[in-house]
Protein backbone atom coordinates (compact mmCIF):
# COMPACT_ATOMS: atom_id res chain seq x y z
CA UNK A 1 0.00 0.00 0.00
CA UNK A 2 1.40 3.60 -0.92
CA UNK A 3 2.21 5.95 1.91
CA UNK A 4 0.36 8.92 2.24
CA UNK A 5 2.41 11.99 1.80
CA UNK A 6 -0.05 12.82 5.02
CA UNK A 7 -2.89 11.37 6.51
CA UNK A 8 -4.89 12.46 9.54
CA UNK A 9 -7.50 10.45 11.66
CA UNK A 10 -10.36 11.93 13.02
CA UNK A 11 -8.51 15.03 14.17
CA UNK A 12 -10.98 17.71 15.78
CA UNK A 13 -9.79 21.03 16.12
CA UNK A 14 -11.70 23.64 18.78
CA UNK A 15 -11.18 27.05 19.14
CA UNK A 16 -12.47 29.13 22.36
CA UNK A 17 -14.00 31.88 22.35
CA UNK A 18 -15.21 34.36 25.25
CA UNK A 19 -18.37 31.86 25.61
CA UNK A 20 -18.59 29.13 24.01
CA UNK A 21 -16.09 26.76 22.28
CA UNK A 22 -16.56 26.11 18.19
CA UNK A 23 -15.37 22.95 16.86
CA UNK A 24 -13.77 23.86 13.36
CA UNK A 25 -12.66 20.29 12.42
CA UNK A 26 -14.80 17.30 14.28
CA UNK A 27 -13.06 14.01 13.80
CA UNK A 28 -11.79 14.95 10.18
CA UNK A 29 -10.24 12.08 8.30
CA UNK A 30 -8.10 12.11 4.85
CA UNK A 31 -5.15 10.27 3.59
CA UNK A 32 -3.26 12.76 0.51
CA UNK A 33 -1.51 9.67 -1.75
CA UNK A 34 1.34 10.92 -3.64
CA UNK A 35 0.83 12.69 -6.68
CA UNK A 36 -2.77 13.12 -6.07
CA UNK A 37 -5.26 15.99 -6.60
CA UNK A 38 -7.77 17.02 -4.01
CA UNK A 39 -10.07 19.95 -4.07
CA UNK A 40 -12.02 21.11 -0.18
CA UNK A 41 -15.00 23.04 -0.58
CA UNK A 42 -17.00 24.47 1.92
CA UNK A 43 -18.84 27.59 2.38
CA UNK A 44 -17.44 30.43 4.73
CA UNK A 45 -16.81 29.61 8.20
CA UNK A 46 -17.13 25.40 7.31
CA UNK A 47 -13.41 25.05 8.41
CA UNK A 48 -11.42 25.20 5.02
CA UNK A 49 -8.60 27.11 6.80
CA UNK A 50 -8.44 25.58 9.80
CA UNK A 51 -8.13 22.08 7.92
CA UNK A 52 -5.26 23.78 5.68
CA UNK A 53 -3.74 24.97 8.87
CA UNK A 54 -3.43 20.88 10.21
CA UNK A 55 -2.23 19.67 6.31
CA UNK A 56 0.51 22.79 6.28
CA UNK A 57 1.33 21.29 10.06
CA UNK A 58 0.91 24.75 11.54
CA UNK A 59 -1.74 23.62 13.69
CA UNK A 60 -1.69 20.94 15.96
CA UNK A 61 -4.68 19.29 16.38
CA UNK A 62 -7.06 18.76 19.95
CA UNK A 63 -7.48 15.17 19.21
CA UNK A 64 -6.95 12.57 16.59
CA UNK A 65 -3.62 11.84 15.20
CA UNK A 66 -1.50 13.73 12.03
CA UNK A 67 0.82 11.74 10.58
CA UNK A 68 3.71 13.15 7.45
CA UNK A 69 6.08 11.77 5.64
CA UNK A 70 5.77 9.20 8.04
CA UNK A 71 6.44 10.57 10.87
CA UNK A 72 3.88 11.12 13.19
CA UNK A 73 3.50 15.39 14.49
CA UNK A 74 2.57 14.57 17.89
CA UNK A 75 5.94 12.84 18.54
CA UNK A 76 8.06 15.68 17.29
CA UNK A 77 9.89 18.62 18.79
CA UNK A 78 9.23 22.49 17.62
CA UNK A 79 12.25 22.55 15.62
CA UNK A 80 11.68 18.79 14.17
CA UNK A 81 8.31 19.82 13.39
CA UNK A 82 9.47 23.05 11.14
CA UNK A 83 12.28 21.16 9.37
CA UNK A 84 8.89 17.93 8.44
CA UNK A 85 7.07 21.67 7.79
CA UNK A 86 9.49 23.05 5.15
CA UNK A 87 10.36 19.77 3.54
CA UNK A 88 6.78 18.80 3.11
CA UNK A 89 4.94 21.71 1.94
CA UNK A 90 4.85 24.47 -0.84
CA UNK A 91 2.09 27.41 -0.61
CA UNK A 92 0.22 28.98 -2.92
CA UNK A 93 -2.41 32.19 -2.16
CA UNK A 94 -5.11 33.59 -3.52
CA UNK A 95 -3.03 36.80 -3.96
CA UNK A 96 0.02 35.49 -5.13
CA UNK A 97 2.47 37.59 -2.33
CA UNK A 98 5.21 38.02 -4.94
CA UNK A 99 7.88 40.66 -4.16
CA UNK A 100 7.47 43.62 -6.83
CA UNK A 101 10.65 44.31 -7.23
CA UNK A 102 12.00 40.86 -7.97
CA UNK A 103 12.00 39.13 -11.64
CA UNK A 104 10.18 36.53 -12.17
CA UNK A 105 13.22 34.04 -11.65
CA UNK A 106 14.28 35.91 -8.16
CA UNK A 107 10.69 35.79 -6.94
CA UNK A 108 11.02 31.98 -7.46
CA UNK A 109 14.29 31.92 -6.09
CA UNK A 110 13.31 33.51 -3.04
CA UNK A 111 13.67 29.95 -0.85
CA UNK A 112 17.17 30.59 -1.96
CA UNK A 113 17.46 34.02 -0.56
CA UNK A 114 15.99 33.10 3.00
CA UNK A 115 18.54 30.38 3.30
CA UNK A 116 17.70 27.02 1.49
CA UNK A 117 21.12 26.60 0.71
CA UNK A 118 23.41 25.34 -2.63
CA UNK A 119 24.95 27.97 -5.08
CA UNK A 120 23.25 30.88 -6.90
CA UNK A 121 23.91 29.36 -10.46
CA UNK A 122 22.16 26.19 -9.23
CA UNK A 123 19.31 28.42 -7.82
CA UNK A 124 18.76 29.92 -10.58
CA UNK A 125 19.35 26.74 -12.63
CA UNK A 126 16.79 25.70 -10.76
CA UNK A 127 14.13 28.60 -10.77
CA UNK A 128 14.75 28.62 -14.63
CA UNK A 129 13.29 24.35 -14.24
CA UNK A 130 10.44 25.00 -12.31
CA UNK A 131 9.25 27.98 -14.34
CA UNK A 132 9.79 26.10 -17.58
CA UNK A 133 6.96 23.34 -15.86
CA UNK A 134 4.77 25.73 -15.12
CA UNK A 135 5.23 27.36 -18.93
CA UNK A 136 6.64 30.76 -18.61
CA UNK A 137 9.91 30.42 -18.58
CA UNK A 138 10.37 33.11 -20.97
CA UNK A 139 8.74 35.40 -18.30
CA UNK A 140 12.13 34.96 -15.93
CA UNK A 141 13.30 38.49 -16.18
CA UNK A 142 10.21 40.12 -16.16
CA UNK A 143 8.59 42.01 -12.74
CA UNK A 144 5.29 41.01 -12.00
CA UNK A 145 3.53 44.44 -12.35
CA UNK A 146 4.93 43.52 -16.25
CA UNK A 147 2.67 40.15 -16.25
CA UNK A 148 -0.84 38.99 -16.38
CA UNK A 149 -2.79 37.50 -12.96
CA UNK A 150 -2.21 34.09 -14.41
CA UNK A 151 1.19 34.99 -15.22
CA UNK A 152 1.75 35.84 -11.63
CA UNK A 153 -0.05 33.01 -9.84
CA UNK A 154 2.10 30.76 -12.25
CA UNK A 155 5.32 32.25 -10.85
CA UNK A 156 3.87 31.93 -7.26
CA UNK A 157 3.57 28.07 -8.28
CA UNK A 158 7.02 28.16 -9.56
CA UNK A 159 8.25 29.32 -6.39
CA UNK A 160 6.06 26.65 -4.18
CA UNK A 161 7.56 23.76 -6.20
CA UNK A 162 11.17 25.42 -5.80
CA UNK A 163 12.02 23.16 -2.87
CA UNK A 164 10.38 20.11 -4.77
CA UNK A 165 8.19 19.43 -1.50
CA UNK A 166 6.01 16.32 -1.96
CA UNK A 167 3.08 18.33 -1.22
CA UNK A 168 1.78 21.59 -2.66
CA UNK A 169 -1.32 23.46 -0.52
CA UNK A 170 -3.08 26.19 -2.53
CA UNK A 171 -5.47 28.56 -1.00
CA UNK A 172 -7.90 30.05 -3.14
CA UNK A 173 -5.78 30.21 -5.91
CA UNK A 174 -7.97 31.44 -8.66
CA UNK A 175 -9.59 33.86 -6.61
CA UNK A 176 -8.27 36.80 -8.29
CA UNK A 177 -8.41 35.38 -11.83
CA UNK A 178 -11.06 35.74 -14.77
CA UNK A 179 -12.98 32.49 -15.50
CA UNK A 180 -11.01 31.29 -17.93
CA UNK A 181 -7.39 32.09 -16.88
CA UNK A 182 -8.85 30.56 -13.72
CA UNK A 183 -9.45 27.08 -15.49
CA UNK A 184 -6.09 27.60 -17.23
CA UNK A 185 -4.18 27.99 -13.62
CA UNK A 186 -6.33 24.93 -12.43
CA UNK A 187 -5.22 22.96 -14.74
CA UNK A 188 -1.20 23.78 -14.36
CA UNK A 189 -2.21 23.10 -10.81
CA UNK A 190 -3.87 19.74 -11.46
CA UNK A 191 -1.05 18.54 -14.50
CA UNK A 192 1.98 18.80 -11.28
CA UNK A 193 1.10 15.36 -9.82
CA UNK A 194 1.82 13.80 -13.23
CA UNK A 195 4.88 16.10 -13.91
CA UNK A 196 6.66 16.78 -10.81
CA UNK A 197 5.29 14.11 -8.74
CA UNK A 198 3.96 16.65 -6.10
CA UNK A 199 0.72 15.85 -4.11
CA UNK A 200 -1.74 19.13 -4.66
CA UNK A 201 -4.62 20.16 -2.43
CA UNK A 202 -6.54 22.97 -3.87
CA UNK A 203 -9.12 24.78 -1.39
CA UNK A 204 -11.43 26.57 -3.93
CA UNK A 205 -14.91 28.39 -3.78
CA UNK A 206 -15.27 27.57 -7.71
CA UNK A 207 -17.17 24.53 -8.36
CA UNK A 208 -15.32 24.05 -12.36
CA UNK A 209 -12.22 24.70 -10.35
CA UNK A 210 -13.21 21.75 -8.11
CA UNK A 211 -14.34 19.02 -10.50
CA UNK A 212 -11.23 19.22 -12.35
CA UNK A 213 -9.04 17.27 -9.18
CA UNK A 214 -9.46 13.72 -8.90
CA UNK A 215 -10.85 13.82 -5.83
CA UNK A 216 -13.65 16.29 -3.98
CA UNK A 217 -13.89 16.76 -0.16
CA UNK A 218 -16.80 19.14 1.06
CA UNK A 219 -16.81 20.76 4.53
CA UNK A 220 -19.72 20.90 6.56
CA UNK A 221 -19.59 22.34 9.71
CA UNK A 222 -16.30 21.05 9.98
CA UNK A 223 -16.93 17.90 9.12
CA UNK A 224 -15.28 16.05 5.88
CA UNK A 225 -17.62 14.37 3.09
CA UNK A 226 -15.88 12.38 0.29
CA UNK A 227 -16.70 12.69 -3.38
CA UNK A 228 -15.83 10.74 -6.09
CA UNK A 229 -13.43 9.02 -2.92
CA UNK A 230 -12.51 6.00 -1.15
CA UNK A 231 -12.34 6.64 2.68
CA UNK A 232 -9.79 6.14 4.53
CA UNK A 233 -9.30 2.36 5.36
CA UNK A 234 -11.60 0.82 2.53
CA UNK A 235 -9.51 -1.28 -0.21
CA UNK A 236 -6.68 0.16 1.99
CA UNK A 237 -6.56 3.49 -0.34
CA UNK A 238 -6.71 7.06 0.85
CA UNK A 239 -9.77 9.66 0.27
N1 LIG B 1 -9.25 32.09 16.03
C1 LIG B 1 -10.52 31.68 16.10
N2 LIG B 1 -11.23 31.84 17.23
C2 LIG B 1 -12.50 31.41 17.31
N3 LIG B 1 -13.17 30.81 16.31
C3 LIG B 1 -12.51 30.63 15.16
C4 LIG B 1 -11.16 31.07 14.98
N4 LIG B 1 -10.77 30.77 13.72
C5 LIG B 1 -11.83 30.16 13.12
N5 LIG B 1 -12.87 30.08 13.99
C6 LIG B 1 -14.19 29.48 13.73
O1 LIG B 1 -13.97 28.15 13.27
C7 LIG B 1 -14.86 27.82 12.20
C8 LIG B 1 -14.05 27.44 10.95
O2 LIG B 1 -13.29 28.58 10.53
P1 LIG B 1 -12.34 28.55 9.24
O3 LIG B 1 -11.62 29.85 9.23
O4 LIG B 1 -11.54 27.30 9.27
O5 LIG B 1 -13.43 28.48 8.06
P2 LIG B 1 -13.27 28.73 6.48
O6 LIG B 1 -14.08 27.64 5.83
O7 LIG B 1 -11.84 28.79 6.12
O8 LIG B 1 -13.95 30.13 6.28
P3 LIG B 1 -13.69 31.25 5.11
O9 LIG B 1 -14.06 30.60 3.80
O10 LIG B 1 -14.65 32.34 5.50
O11 LIG B 1 -12.25 31.66 5.22
C9 LIG B 1 -15.76 29.05 12.01
O12 LIG B 1 -16.94 28.84 12.74
C10 LIG B 1 -14.94 30.18 12.63
O13 LIG B 1 -15.80 31.18 13.14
Amino acid sequence: MTEPVISLHEVSVRYATGRETVTALDKASMDVLPASSTAIVGRSGSGKSTLISVLSLLRSPASGSVRALGREIGHLSDSDLSRLRSTLVGTVFQSFHLDPTFSAADNVMLPWYFGSGGSRRVARARALEVLEVLGIADLARRLPGEMSGGQRQRVAIARALFTAPPLLIADEPTGNLDEDTALQVSDALYALPGTVGSAVVVVTHDTQVAKRAERCISITRGTLNYHDAVKPGARGEGV
